[in-house]
């Protein structure tokens, strides 16, 4: 349960700052008629440059497809979706491809590295699709790896890799287009506890490094390092605060 009297309210940020997300009334239905489903229903909020930020709502609640439209890999049903200040919902998919690929950092539960292609080779992925040249896909690919401390394992495989090590490799995957957002899809649902804070640090060291970070979980241990909560109910923003520095006292 929310306790409103326990809520700090968003103060208004500078407006120099970009907005790297905004939607404005946005909706996205599923069915019609008796099977309609509003799961997002007239949903605006804007998240700018800088900003570290959980979404969080009970299962159902529509974080993923929230998640879906902030990442354009989903279309809204109406409304509208401005990503780094360009207006991306009527996009053509092969338009949205490219935006995804050079302006978002996917970092996901299960990480979704290739398992056939070594730490350094998937880390390389992205600006191969971005037509960079290949002696600087390797360059930037092992400073990503190091900046995530995994310069050391640079030729190992996924499956030579423990979990939290293939997440920090798909976290140095995500940020090696110096892409203007990560998003992440509850990155820390497949570790264990003391892995989970160490992949947390990272998430914060990079937000400290001015890294825009938006990241969807169902844990309060993790969203309680961020400085922001959107929280959903049923398809809708119930509330929308700083993170406070004990979430027991409001989830
Ligand atoms: N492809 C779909 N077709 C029909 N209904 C859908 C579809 N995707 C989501 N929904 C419905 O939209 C609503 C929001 O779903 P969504 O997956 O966004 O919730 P969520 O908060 O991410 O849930 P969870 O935490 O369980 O992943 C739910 O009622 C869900 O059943």
């Amino acid at each position: 349960m929310l306790t409103n009297d326990l809520i700090t309210p968003i103060p208004e940020i500078s407006e120099s700052r970009r907005k790297i997300v905004r939607l404005h009334e946005v909706c996205k239905y599923y069915g019609q008629d008796d099977t309609l489903v509003k799961a997002l229903d007239n949903v605006s909020f804007v998240i700018k440059q800088g900003e570290y930020c959980a979404i969080m709502g009970a299962s159902g609640s529509g974080k993923s497809t929230c998640m879906n439209i902030i990442g354009c890999l989903d279309s809204t049903t109406s409304g509208h979706y401005f990503l780094d200040e360009e207006d991306v919902s009527g996009m053509e998919e092969k338009d949205l491809a490219k935006v995804r690929n050079l302006k978002i950092g996917f970092v996901f539960q299960q990480y979704h590295l290739l398992p056939q292609l070594s730490a350094l080779e998937n880390v390389m992925l992205p600006m191969a699709y971005a037509n960079v040249r290949p002696k600087e896909q390797k360059e930037r690919a092992t400073a990503a790896l190091e900046r995530v401390a995994m310069g050391h394992r640079l030729n190992n495989r996924p499956n030579q890799m423990s979990g939290g090590q293939q997440q920090r490799v798909a976290i140095a995957r995500a940020i090696v287009n110096n892409p203007v957002m990560l998003l992440a899809d509850e990155p820390t649902g497949a570790l264990d506890s003391h892995t989970t804070a160490e992949v947390i640090e990272l998430f914060g060291e990079l937000n400290d490094s001015g890294i825009t970070v938006v990241m969807v979980t169902h844990e309060a241990d993790v969203a309680r390092n961020t400085q922001r909560i959107i929280w959903f109910r049923d398809g809708q923003i119930m509330n929308d605060y700083l993170s406070p520095s004990d979430l027991n006292h409001v989830i």
